[in-house]
């Protein structure tokens, strides 16, 4: 045992089952943020040790062979372009069909996926999608205007999910499902056995991703997930099949319709060169990529903005001044176009600092230790070790926000050096050769969205405390409010 002097919870030294239970339980993040506290205090010793104080252990073992690496430094070190650590065998979990640009694993293979998917999200590609972007907003307010008022409680992150789903088909598919103007995130699905049946979308995606999450944990997992007794494995099996049928029948009309409208699917199919004469293995790509931007960018997205509006509304100072901001430049019965909110300094301040603060992305990426093995912080990690950055607990280090658990976006706004040395520390997003591609068209999707909701209602916080979850990402379970027009 190569990691025996690391030090971690005695369950999770021996077995994966303690992170599995964990990621099970949609608390991983937190279990490792706490493990990395709890071994500080075996570092530290009582307070009459003279041992030099450090908030976390940085080093901690949360599987027998997968380290948490909590130290600022470990940032650049393992998610930086060299020398390559590359994804680890977690992501297996994640293929539909076939390896996408998010869950391959082999260098040269990303690469190439890469290429082709980064040429649907150039800035220049995203100008194109703003106005279907607006429709679904225009037709979210339509939505929330006619609640309002009325005293009513409603759901405001269901409804940012509606919204946020609506667009990605919108652009990925080139028509929304059509959740904003029914209210519900039923669709129609055509199984593989060619029958037709009503699935929750959103539950589709949100169930797959937390099985994938649990599953990637370790090899033996899905082959426990077949015998343990537990409604969550299943269900999220189906979950995912039915994922890929929805998706493959939206590739499937395209391709025989050969309808053309701007949208993702067109650039990929552009991309692939396979308009007309298209193989099986590429229909297999097209598939694995258009079930890869729904499941990474409508969750994601819906449940920032959910976020920011809960921290926003929970600080009425904050509040304050991002209002005069936007309607300096904004009237407020308008729906904001691009131009006018990509550049407003505080809003977009107010964005970092809740991504950061909330932590969308709170657990480590994982990768493998590359060949030769390397040191971190006087520990000896063998080449193939997993490791991982934990996301929360970088973003919530003392030694790097000073006042972590204060949501003051203003930090983002001292120095153009201090917003460059902040920025390092931020993992909403990942870092390096694995960045989200989809970060653009997430900044402009939430400053439309937040500017939007802020601008044009008042919006009544039914509890001050936010119940989260986590799947693969970390999300809140529900933000209930009440809204008010603004006259
Ligand atoms: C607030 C919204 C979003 C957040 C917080 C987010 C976060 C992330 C993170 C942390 C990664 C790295 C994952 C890893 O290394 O395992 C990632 C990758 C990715 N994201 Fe996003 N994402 C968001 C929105 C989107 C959107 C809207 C899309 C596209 C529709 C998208 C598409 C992708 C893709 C394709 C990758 C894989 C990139 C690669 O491996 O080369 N994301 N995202």
């Amino acid at each position: 045992d190569r990691l025996r002097k690391i030090p971690g919870p005695v369950l999770a030294r021996w077995t994966p089952l303690w992170l599995g239970y964990q990621a099970r339980m949609g608390r991983r993040y937190l279990a490792v943020d706490e493990a990395h506290k709890a071994f500080l205090d075996i570092v530290v010793g009582p307070p009459c040790a003279n041992i030099h104080m450090q908030k976390y252990g940085p080093v901690v073992r949360i599987t027998p062979t997968h380290v948490s690496v909590a130290h600022p430094d470990a940032v650049a070190m393992i998610y930086g372009h060299s020398p390559a650590f590359n994804k680890s065998e977690f992501y297996d979990a994640f293929v539909a069909e076939t390896p996408s640009v998010f869950s391959t694993t082999d260098r040269k293979d990303h690469s190439a996926k890469r290429r082709i998917v980064s040429q649907a999200f150039s800035y220049r590609a995203l100008e194109q999608f703003t106005p279907f972007i607006h429709n679904n907003i225009v037709n979210f307010v339509g939505q929330l205007d006619s609640m309002c008022d009325t005293g009513r409680s409603i759901d405001i992150l269901k409804w940012l999910h509606f919204l946020t789903f609506d667009v990605l088909a919108d652009l990925a598919f080139g028509e929304p499902l059509g959740m904003l103007a029914s209210g519900t995130s039923l669709v129609s699905v055509q199984r593989s056995d060619g029958t037709m049946k009503k699935e929750d979308a959103i539950a589709l995606v949100e169930e797959r991703e937390h099985l994938s999450a649990v599953l990637g944990i370790h090899p033996w997992f899905p082959f426990l997930a077949r015998i343990i007794p537990d409604r969550f494995f299943w269900s999220g099996h189906e979950s995912s099949n039915a994922l890929t049928d929805f998706a493959q029948r939206n590739v499937s009309k395209r391709l025989t319709s050969g309808a053309y409208r701007e949208n993702i699917l067109e650039k990929l199919i552009a991309a692939h060169k396979c308009d007309g004469q298209v193989d099986p293995e590429t229909i297999k790509e097209l598939v694995a990529a258009t079930v890869t931007l729904l499941t990474a960018g409508f969750d994601t997205t819906g449940s920032s903005v959910a976020a920011l509006i809960y921290l926003v509304k929970t600080h009425p100072l904050v509040h304050r001044k991002l209002n005069i901001e936007l309607e300096a430049v904004i009237d407020r019965q308008e729906i904001p176009n691009h131009r006018q909110v990509k550049d407003l300094p505080y809003l977009q301040a107010v964005i970092e600092e809740g991504l950061r603060h909330y932590a969308i992305m709170a657990t480590g990426l994982p990768r493998l230790v590359p060949e030769g093995g390397v040191e971190f912080f006087g520990q000896q990690i063998p080449a193939g070790t997993e490791v991982s950055v934990p996301a929360f607990t970088i973003q919530h280090a003392e030694s790097i926000w000073g006042d972590p658990e204060v949501f003051r976006p203003e930090r983002w706004l001292e120095s153009s050096e201090q917003h460059k040395y902040l920025s390092r520390y931020l993992l909403a997003f990942g870092k390096g050769p694995r960045t989200c591609l989809g970060k653009n068209l997430a900044y402009m999707e939430i400053q439309l969205i937040l500017a939007t909701v802020i601008l044009r209602y008042d919006v009544e916080l039914e509890s001050e405390h936010l119940e989260s979850t986590e799947g693969f990402v970390h999300k809140p379970e529900h933000v209930m409010v009440k809204l008010f027009r603004k006259v």
